[in-house]
């Protein structure tokens, strides 16, 4: 496996371990939504430093909120997590990708009351939220726009030794920088995106990136995937018929009629394993003749905007934790979150 990263300081509930320097503030205009919690609550994260604003997206772990350093103002991304084990692999990840653009900086980390933090730099909204924000899917012209740039943030991600493992990132390099042999590995994260050898469970490397990459551009652009209607595979046979539909016939051709993504499907199936992908071959696939890509607007209707999600009761509870008024009445269930975060193996 490539090196390790710092995770010291995790079990000691005190902030601070990899300070950097802030960035500038966002311009946040239309932003700041206070959430109901806040009006009535005075939630403070990192022994008092982090004031809550409200809830900003959720995701397979926790819960990301937005907040203000009490000290500067400036207003971070603090993204709340009860499990132990994917907090490490996500602080390691960060600390890799730190300088990529396209990537959100991470400033630190820490525990408090059975829970990890991460202390980031607050971006825009998310690819998905950009789509629904513009309340369509995105036109081929305007995808074909956003490739270049994707696959660029994706060649970055790759010279730090990492693949995009579907919400878990991985490294593919052993320590001495070679790449991992091939091995298999029961196919696990988004269906709907995986790569076609996936379905084999057949190890991912930079080329299963690039396809899990193109049949999201495609998906945002209305390309069906003929796949979508497919079951759930629960079982081998269930992935094999994904296997054939992604696989789209010997060279991938038949996935789709749109020459670009047809073409770098192609050249997905043509890469092996351990093969370093050509990307600026894969960016000019996509590249349009400059006249017309000149009058193609990929820009979100409102840039700097930051959504708030709506909240289970639950984890409006969590929050609650936090609140620094407030006497914790803590329900049977949060108690025994907090006792399996603070459990010998939560730290393993
Ligand atoms: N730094 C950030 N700034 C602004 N919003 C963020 C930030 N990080 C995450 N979000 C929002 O919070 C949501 C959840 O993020 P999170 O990283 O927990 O999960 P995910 O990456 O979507 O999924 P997974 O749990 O599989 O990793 C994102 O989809 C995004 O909308």
């Amino acid at each position: 496996m490539g090196s390790k990263a710092s995770t010291q300081g995790e079990k000691t509930g005190e902030a601070e371990k990899t300070e950097l320097e802030p960035s500038p503030i966002p311009r946040l205009d239309n932003a700041i939504v206070v959430s109901q919690i806040s009006k009535d609550n005075d939630i403070r994260f990192g022994n008092g430093r982090f004031t809550y604003l409200n809830p900003i997206g959720k995701g397979g772990f926790g819960i990301v909120t937005m907040v203000v350093d009490t000290d500067t103002s400036y207003p971070y991304a603090m993204k709340m997590e009860r499990c132990a084990a994917s907090y490490k692999n996500e602080v390691e990840a960060y600390e890799k990708l730190m300088g990529v653009q396209g990537v959100a900086k991470f400033y630190s980390t820490f525990r408090e009351q059975g829970f990890t933090f991460l202390q980031l730099e607050l971006v825009g909204i998310s690819l998905l939220q950009f789509v629904r924000a513009k309340g369509r899917k995105l036109r081929r012209t305007e995808a074909f726009k956003l490739a270049p740039q994707m696959i660029d943030i994706l060649e970055q991600i790759h010279e730090r030794g990492l693949i995009l493992d579907f919400g878990f990132t991985s490294t593919y390099l052993d320590s001495d920088v070679e790449h991992l042999e091939a091995t298999t590995r029961a196919p696990r994260g988004t269906v709907l995106y995986m790569s076609a050898n996936q379905h084999l469970s057949i190890y991912n490397s930079r080329r299963d990136d690039l396809e899990s990459l193109i049949y999201t551009l495609m998906d945002i652009c209305k390309v069906s995937l003929p796949w979508r209607n497919l079951q759930a595979p629960t079982n081998r046979c269930g992935h094999h018929a994904y296997f054939d539909m992604k696989q789209g016939g010997m060279d991938g051709s038949k996935i789709c009629d749109v020459p670009e993504f047809k073409k770098a499907l192609i050249m997905c199936r043509a890469l092996e394993y351990d093969e370093k992908p050509n990307y600026e071959k894969f960016k000019r696939v996509f590249k349009l003749n400059s006249a017309r890509a000149a009058t193609v607007s990929v820009k979100p209707d409102l840039p700097n905007r930051v959504y708030r999600c709506n909240l289970i009761r639950e984890e409006e509870e969590i929050l609650l934790k936090f609140d620094v008024n407030k006497e914790v009445t803590e329900t049977s269930e949060i108690a025994e979150l907090i006792e399996m975060n603070n459990s010998p193996d939560a730290d393993d």
